[in-house]
């Protein structure tokens, strides 16, 4: 039923609550808060510290004064005191308080502390006459995601209303038995207590029940599709093949120790009759193409079809060509599928794909489109660096008679999580790099010292390196940030860099002309390229030896890890120096873990404990659906005990079958966005 007709909403409200995607009365019931403000403890002025929220009782002890420093602004000031101290309550361009207010009269109000040269100052403080009963007082207040010009205070209204009207008809989807043995809370007492929590221990709970309902749908989702693959059809035996050990001896370099442990894994999957469903998960720079070109190898010498899909066309581009150079002598094709090719060239590759001249097709998205018909896949490859799911690596394989499937991934995440992220998947991690690598130094800088890092930049240039300048990510839009690339771009050309050869790179640019500035920075006709995030993924130019990062403090620390992992890919010692604008304490620390240390996986385990709310490397760069009220690494206990729930179901019924289930079943198809075929529920 649509949101409007929850009292107190109505068509304008509707309007507003749906630029927040709250179309429905269920999504309304599902707004959860972002935050909790406990309003129940009344502070005295002297425990106040500096930039918390706080409500305090005081006695209003003087007149109220009005100050216009400038046109616009009018500062309104009140003095205040309890039995510890002074203070005072300050309201920008909101006259009108002060003027409800008498000396003499007591007060509680809830606000920003502010400690300065002139004492404490409580900003912009919501008040209530301490002998009235407020509902904004005196309670834990949820705290809501909200859009413009609709107030946390409406918000609350209308939440309010719609529990009331509706919360009976919201049904249980999980099992009696289920909530019984985990002594969880109904789910009416649940959504009643996640909005309005009387202490910690509801919230606790209320939190607790709808985590776990939210972590046993995925992890039912992404089981069902694993056992899917598993059980229900048999896969292809690859052959031991022989040859392997010659390319093998041919290469420049020798395996690394945790690259021969991933390929063994990966030969004994190919080789058993098991469909393989295989994560390699590997730090920046560990390595992966080799595996995933010995794969191929292995697949294409077994007498079959492979294919390998990146997520951009650069990307797809450099493994086509590293590909095709290091396997055209051993008699395989290769070709590249992207969306810039001519189309007469397309449907000669199509044919050829269909007949079987081509034995390794790589690409970008291009290759799971419905014109594209294999002759005989055996192994399915996506380079996924977080950017595809579920959803695409399930049409790869659904493009051959059940290939085998390998995914890799250079977003490290620890081991545990990782097991219980990729549910769906086995997993292989090359925790090692290629010896001889030189440790990329980085440095954390303010704005002030920005020339100096540019003229650094310049002086590598001088010896013959190339470097990266990443432009701040603009999180508004797509555009945005092109255009402040461009503007960085046009202002470094004419001034720092007059006299070097930059080059500009972004996603909005075509892909010929993409492809144009890439391979002059390979070349080097390139000295200084000027990037989005774009050059993220998977980019090598070993002579690049430097990069600076603007803004850095707007970037994940595993993107940055991510950015930071185009340096140091040749002999070169490599630089990364991060312009850090914020004097936040969080940014800071999360700088100075940059500097420290070079292994994505302890980043990785870092940036979970750093993490506050609302910073989000959440499932989506993992591909997995998004969670509304999980979060898991925060949650990892309720997401360890919802994965063995849902293990412990899935022997039972591994199709979801029992009645009891049902509501179970429609949920798993909601989150995983009905359109999962492999998901059996029969
Ligand atoms: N065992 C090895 N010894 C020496 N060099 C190696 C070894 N394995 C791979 N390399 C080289 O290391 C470089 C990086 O490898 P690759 O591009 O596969 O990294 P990657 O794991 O894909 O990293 P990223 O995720 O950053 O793209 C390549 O130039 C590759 O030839």
């Amino acid at each position: 039923m649509s949101v409007q007709y929850v009292k107190g909403v109505g068509p304008k409200r509707a309007k507003k609550l749906n630029r927040i995607n709250i179309e429905t009365v269920n999504d309304l019931i599902y707004y959860f808060p972002r935050t909790y403000e406990d309003r129940r403890t009344i502070k005295k002025i002297i425990d106040c510290q500096e930039g918390e929220k706080a409500t305090l009782k005081v006695l209003v002890c003087g007149d109220s004064a009005v100050n216009r420093p400038r046109k616009g602004l009018t500062i309104t000031k009140v003095p205040v005191r309890d039995d510890t101290g002074f203070a005072y309550l300050v309201w920008f361009n909101q006259e009108y308080f002060a003027k409800r207010l008498k000396k003499g009269q007591t007060i509680k109000v809830n606000g920003k502390v502010k400690k300065n040269f002139k004492g404490l100052e409580i900003y912009n403080p919501e008040i209530t006459t301490a002998d009235k009963f407020d509902n904004r007082f005196d309670r834990v207040l949820p705290i809501y995601p909200l859009t413009e010009k609709l107030t946390n205070n409406e918000m609350i209204k209308l939440i309010s209303n719609v529990l009331k009207e509706y919360i009976d008809l919201v049904e249980d989807v999980l099992p009696e038995d289920i909530i019984k043995n985990f002594n969880l809370w109904s789910i009416k007492d649940a959504l009643l207590n996640i909005h309005f929590p009387t202490d910690r221990e509801s919230y606790t709970k209320a939190k607790e029940r709808l985590a776990f309902e939210e972590l046993l749908i995925l992890q039912l989702g992404l089981l069902m599709i694993k056992n899917k693959y598993n059980i229900e059809k048999s896969g292809i035996k690859f052959k031991k093949v022989q040859e392997i050990n010659e390319f093998l001896s041919k290469l420049p370099f020798e395996l690394t120790n945790a690259q021969k442990r991933v390929l063994k894994e990966i030969s004994k999957d190919m080789e058993s009759d098991k469909t393989m469903n295989r994560l390699v998960q590997g730090d920046v720079g560990s390595g992966k193409t080799i595996i995933a070109i010995l794969a191929i190898f292995k697949a294409v010498k077994s007498g079959y079809q492979a294919v390998m899909m990146a997520p951009t066309e650069i990307l797809a581009r450099q493994h086509y060509e590293s590909i095709n150079e290091m396997l055209s002598e051993y008699d395989i094709k290769c070709e590249l599928l992207v969306g810039s090719i001519t189309n007469s060239k397309k449907k000669e590759i199509l044919r050829k794909i269909r007949n079987g001249e081509i034995d390794v097709i790589v690409g970008t998205h291009a290759v799971i489109q419905n014109n594209v018909e294999f002759n005989r896949l055996g192994l399915a490859i996506t380079d996924e660096q977080h950017r595809f799911g579920v959803r695409q690596r399930a049409a790869l394989s659904l493009k051959g008679e059940n290939p085998d499937v390998l995914v890799m991934t250079a977003t490290p995440i620890p081991r545990t999580l990782a097991l219980i992220l990729y549910g769906d998947l086995d997993i292989s991690i090359i925790d090692e790099l290629p010896p001889g690598r030189k440790k990329v130094e980085t440095y954390a800088i303010n704005n002030n010292m920005k020339l100096r890092a540019y003229n650094f930049v310049k002086k590598q240039v001088k010896e013959g390196r190339q470097g990266y300048i990443v432009c701040p990510l603009v999180e508004e839009s797509d555009s945005m940030n092109i255009q402040s690339a461009t503007e960085l771009y046009e202002k470094l050309s004419k001034e720092y860099f007059a006299d070097l050869k930059l080059g500009l790179l972004h996603g909005k640019m075509k892909a010929k002309e993409k492809d144009e500035v890439m391979n002059k920075f390979k070349n080097g006709d390139i000295d200084i390229l000027v990037s989005t995030t774009v050059i993220e993924v998977g980019v090598n130019v070993p002579n690049a030896n430097i990069m600076v990062i603007e803004n850095a403090e707007r970037f994940g620390l595993a993107q940055l890890h991510q950015l930071r992992g185009r340096v140091g890919r040749g002999n070169y010692q490599s630089y990364c120096i991060l312009i850090n604008e914020s004097k936040n304490k969080v940014a800071r620390e999360r700088m100075r873990i940059m500097e420290r240390t070079n292994n994505g996986f302890i980043i990785s385990e870092k940036d979970l404990e750093l993490r506050g709310p609302g910073e989000f490397f959440g499932t989506r760069q993992h591909g997995l659906p998004d969670l509304k009220i999980a979060n898991i690494f925060a949650d990892m206990r309720i997401l360890k005990m919802a994965q063995k729930v849902a293990n412990k179901i899935l022997e039972r019924d591994p199709h979801l079958q029992d009645n009891k289930y049902k509501k179970l079943r429609n949920k798993i198809t909601n989150m995983f966005d009905s359109k999962i075929e492999d998901i059996s529920f029969n």
